[in-house]
């Protein structure tokens, strides 16, 4: 699905990851690790919004650095803190994200619905609390036909009776579409609320299979 070629990541000189060669198979990917692994790091190179050295390849064709365009089309991102203009409304954005990911009319309405968001979509990002722009970012990310989607720690903010309408979300777009999905999330999914995860693990600046 995602194979990463050579990747490594440096902040002002220091390597925080180095991954010669991973390849990650379709479905559901759980990235576990310590804070400041570099699970955000990895997860925002994978979505093509931070610099990195190597490349990644979507289904063996799309590179990140070279078909760009094409590539973060079909690449989904939802930031562990997302942050968003604040003078644009909820309803601004989901129309601006769907315009540029070729999602179809209404797309958004089946989400909006699901997360009781349709009260305050059309207020300014500005006035959201952390949890509204949660759930927000993921609204955003399941817009388009994705071949993948990336979340990263998904289930922070979002209150109790958010998460399993988020695993619903998940399970439906994997079935309908065969969409996979990469995440990181420090708290553990409830048992039975998702398919088969790959458990994957960042350690020692890389990425393996835990033993
Ligand atoms: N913008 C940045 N500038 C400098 N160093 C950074 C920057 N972003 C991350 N780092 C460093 O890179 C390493 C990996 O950070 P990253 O945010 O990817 O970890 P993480 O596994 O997502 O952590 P957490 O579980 O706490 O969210 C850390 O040592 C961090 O200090």
């Amino acid at each position: 699905m995602l194979q990463l070629h050579n990747f490594s990541k440096s902040y002002r000189g220091r390597a925080v990851l180095r991954i010669d060669s991973f390849a990650f198979s379709p479905g559901t990917s759980w990235i576990q690790g310590a804070n400041g692994s570099g699970k955000s790091t990895l997860l925002r190179a994978i979505a093509g919004v931070t610099p990195f050295e190597g490349d990644i390849l979507l289904a063996g064709q799309l590179s990140v650095k070279k078909q760009a365009v094409a590539y973060r089309r079909l690449v989904n991102f939802a930031e562990a803190e997302p942050l968003f203009p604040e003078f644009l409304t909820g309803r601004e954005l989901i129309h601006l994200f769907r315009a540029a990911k070729n999602g179809p009319p209404h797309q958004e309405d089946f989400y909006l619905e699901g997360l009781h968001m349709t009260s305050y979509v059309h207020e300014p990002v500005g006035t959201y609390s952390s949890g509204m722009l949660k759930k927000l970012s993921l609204v955003l990310a399941f817009l388009g036909q994705p071949t993948c989607i990336v979340l990263d720690e998904p289930l922070t903010t979002l209150d109790a009776a958010a998460i399993p309408v988020l695993c619903s979300w998940m399970v439906r777009q994997q079935a309908q579409q065969g969409t996979s999905f990469l995440l990181s999330s420090h708290q553990a999914f409830a048992a039975g609320s998702l398919p088969a995860m790959q458990q994957l693990l960042i350690e020692h600046a890389t990425l393996h299979y835990p033993e």
